[in-house]
């Protein structure tokens, strides 16, 4: 078996499942897939990409433009027909684009020589591309800009033994941030102790945080140790720390500076070494200003300052973060769910995500656990219609207007897919692709062809 993992895509409806067994029975290992919505999936296996581009029709250019953005890490050759090489625009993006270009049918000899030279070149990308790897042990994902710095900072802070305050928008990933900052850091043996300031009520966080003895208050029945005892030579991050009430500000205040705290009804001072990550959606400078927050607490957290970017602002992580919550949900969703449509990608990218990643991950369980077919669409997400932009809402359109025309074609010609495939002017192969897509069921009688073709595809 070769070593390099070749994505097959299929931009314009035809003959890569042809290639792709072909290139299986040469010892390759091959992922057929029916549209751009699986480069950035592919992209962790893959490092060369087939992109089947027919007579590079204007549409199918859009396509090929987005594959290459989603996986830029991809070595791509183009496969095409002869007439597509008299297009001017087609001419330039393969010279600026693809390693290369096969003209069909193939020249197969041709071909194996160029994807031997592209698995030597995928093998020296892999070993440049550890460094990013590294950065996906901390769970965190994403390449955009924002959280590339963000991973810097981590890195920086995660040195020190200072207080951070960690400033985002709700369900932006500031816990997770706090845990790479632990992570990295030389307390990463000792334990990570999380709490929410706005969960807790506020008659009950005094103890939560520095514990209380026995019979401090009623219901004290025995002595309990507090939040940031359980946290000793770790990390305690307080999550929503703008929500703590005023007088616990000063308890908490008192403690950052002697690192010493007095359990609830206890005379003895408790030493504890703690380091403190504090995070709050709100901003806390104007709490402050507003007499909400203590000035002197605000200073003594906000020795080192991250923010943690809203997710409309690096929104091309949205396919990788998307494809690795679909990956995170392997369990529950079905086997024949594939990943997601081009359609559905476009819509993610066009959304405006106001519950950021959090939100982008409760999406993504709906559509796994909604969808029918198998490729997750549009509708599946069940995104607001209002907070589409015009794009995803063109291509929602479009999938409802692919799927009907299919729907009522079958109808008119009493199922039969010959028939079908010829009124709609498509091959009936992309008419079973589409069916699949769409998620409409197989007539009976077809079935069994259906099987026996992708079958003998495999
Ligand atoms: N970069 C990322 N990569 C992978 N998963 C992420 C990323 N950012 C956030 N998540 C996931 O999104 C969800 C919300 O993240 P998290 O709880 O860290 O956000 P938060 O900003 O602390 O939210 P809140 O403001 O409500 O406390 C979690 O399931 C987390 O694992």
């Amino acid at each position: 078996m070769k070593q390099a993992h070749i994505l097959c895509l299929d931009l314009e409806g035809g003959g890569m499942d042809e290639v792709a067994r072909r290139l299986q029975q040469l010892g390759w290992q091959v992922t057929l897939a029916a549209d751009a919505a699986a480069a950035p999936l592919a992209q962790r296996d893959a490092g060369v990409g087939l992109l089947g581009v027919g007579t590079a029709r204007p549409q199918t250019l859009e396509l090929v433009e987005r594959c290459l953005q989603s996986a830029p890490g991809m070595e791509w050759v183009a496969l095409c027909e002869e007439v597509a090489l008299e297009g001017v625009a087609f001419r330039r993006q393969a010279l600026e684009s693809f390693f290369d270009y096969q003209v069909m049918p193939l020249d197969w000899p041709a071909m194996q020589h160029v994807l031997e030279h592209l698995e030597r070149r995928a093998r020296l990308r892999q070993c440049q591309s550890q460094p990013a790897a590294a950065g996906d042990a901390l769970g965190m994902v994403g390449r955009s800009a924002g959280m590339q710095q963000l991973r810097q900072d981590i890195a920086k802070v995660a040195q020190t033994q200072a207080s951070v305050l960690i400033g985002g928008e709700s369900g932006t990933g500031k816990e997770l941030a706090a845990r790479a900052i632990h992570d990295c850091s030389t307390r990463r043996d000792r334990p990570f102790v999380a709490i929410n300031c706005a969960a807790v009520a506020p008659a009950l966080i005094q103890s939560e945080l520095f514990g209380h003895e026995r019979g401090a208050f009623t219901g004290a029945a025995a002595q309990k140790r507090g939040l940031i005892e359980t946290a000793q030579g770790g990390t305690l991050f307080l999550d929503e720390i703008g929500d703590l009430p005023l007088d616990l500000q000063a308890h908490l205040l008192r403690f950052l500076q002697n690192r010493t705290l007095t359990r609830v009804g206890g005379l003895v001072d408790i030493e504890v070494d703690v380091r403190v990550v504090a995070a709050s959606h709100v901003d806390l400078a104007s709490a402050v200003a507003q007499g909400r927050f203590r000035e002197d607490l605000f200073y003594r957290l906000n020795v080192l300052a991250l923010q943690v970017p809203p997710l409309r602002e690096r929104i091309e992580d949205v396919p990788e973060l998307a494809q690795h919550f679909f990956a995170r949900c392997a369990a529950d969703r079905p086997a024949r769910l594939q990943g997601f449509s081009r359609q559905a990608l476009a819509a993610m990218l066009g959304y405006a995500w106001p519950g950021n990643v959090r939100e982008l991950y409760n999406r993504v369980l709906r559509a796994v656990v909604m969808s029918d077919a198998r490729w997750i669409g549009v509708a599946d997400l069940g995104l607001p219609r209002t907070q589409l932009v015009a794009g995803a809402q063109l291509d929602l359109a479009r999938t409802q207007a692919e799927r009907e025309a299919i729907h009522q074609t079958l109808s008119r010609v009493g199922n039969n897919i010959t028939h079908a495939a010829r009124d709609l002017g498509i091959s009936r192969m992309t008419l079973y692709r589409l069916m699949d897509k769409h998620g409409l069921a197989l007539p009976a009688r077809e079935v069994q062809d259906a099987h026996w073709r992708r079958e003998n595809l495999r």
